[in-house]
């Protein structure tokens, strides 16, 4: 079988097929790849998927903007109320100085769910991201019916397993320039959610744990990382696995990215699937647990003593 990817890096697979009517033996090399990059990696690097280059060069430039503001102004977006036990607020926070984690963030919700604090300045910035946020949920739901189709569900499965959207959330960050050598931008963790894209600019920093090392996931035009998350890994029972990553913090200049979390329903019930145990003689490797549940204990121990230590999937492995 072909290699995914030359010197074992994050494969990038072009999309464009799935934007054009017919060619559906086009589409199916394409889903294999992917399904290939995200049995492999839990991760690819995806190009024409849908996002105009022009709306992400527009929404990272008036992001550039908006954190280049002074404080002042950025804490005006500061959140409202401290948000339910599994979702960090909505609004801006700058991490605590103790946080081992260098940046400071936007977080975001639904455009229509009424809960966001966004800023005015600069003008056309809410524009963007809410058109970015839309744009995102899209290409969710793309990859859903791609890895649908590859794993052999039932038509529409993912996507009816999957189709509470008001829990996603959107959160742009800014990663302060390392002050030491081995500064931290964000540590290493596995994604909790169903998938994450990432778009980053040009300065660079994402690395993915790839058979025990670390490999660079490179910035490139108009691209978008996808990560697939702890829901597949217990899904699949761990057919699939969510990637260990961390952004190493950048050198001399700050470095922007969004990240747009494609979520559950927090009610939702998630296990492994007969699929991938019962009907193939697997024991789970994993114990049922509700989606909020999860973000919950996620999220307690960034905000609440001890700092960092944080829970995991392992949490519920058997
Ligand atoms: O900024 C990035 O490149 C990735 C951020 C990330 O891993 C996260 O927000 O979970
Ligand atoms: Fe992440």
């Amino acid at each position: 079988m072909e290699k995914l990817s030359k010197n074992n890096n994050v494969p990038t697979i072009d999309l464009s097929v799935f934007f054009r009517d017919g060619d559906e033996e086009a589409k199916k090399a394409v889903k294999e790849k992917v399904g290939r990059a995200c049995t492999e990696y839990g991760c690819f690097m995806a190009k024409n998927h849908g996002i105009s280059a022009e709306l992400m060069s527009r929404a990272m430039q008036l992001c550039r903007e908006f954190f280049d503001l002074e404080d002042e102004e950025k804490l005006k977006c500061s959140p409202i109320a401290a948000g339910p036990a599994w979702r960090i607020p909505a609004g801006y926070t700058k991490h605590p100085a103790h946080s081992p984690d260098k940046n400071e963030h936007l977080l975001m919700l639904a455009p229509q769910s009424g809960l966001n604090v966004l800023p005015n300045s600069p003008p056309g910035f809410k524009d963007a991201v809410e058109e970015l946020f839309e744009n995102f949920t899209k290409t969710g739901e793309l990859i859903l019916s791609i890895l649908t189709d590859y794993m052999d569900f039932p038509p529409n499965f993912l996507k009816e397993f999957n189709q509470d959207r008001s829990w996603d959330w959107m959160n742009i960050k800014r990663y302060f320039p390392a002050t030491e050598p081995d500064s931290v931008g964000i540590s290493s963790h596995k994604d909790g959610n169903a998938i994450t894209f990432v778009f980053q600019d040009d300065v660079g920093g994402l690395e993915l744990l790839k058979d025990g090392r670390y490999i660079p996931i490179p910035p490139s035009p108009g691209t978008l990382v996808c990560n697939l998350g702890d829901i597949f890994q217990v899904l699949t029972n761990e057919k699939i696995t969510s990637p260990l990553h961390r952004v190493v913090s950048p050198k001399g200049s700050s470095r922007y990215s969004f990240s747009f979390f494609y979520n559950m329903g927090g009610d939702k019930w998630i296990e492994p699937l007969p699929q991938f145990t019962t009907e193939i003689g697997e024991p789970p490797k994993y114990k049922g647990f509700m989606f909020k549940e999860y973000q919950a204990l996620r999220i307690r121990n960034k905000t609440h003593p001890p700092y960092g230590e944080s829970v995991d999937i392992t949490h519920y492995a058997i």
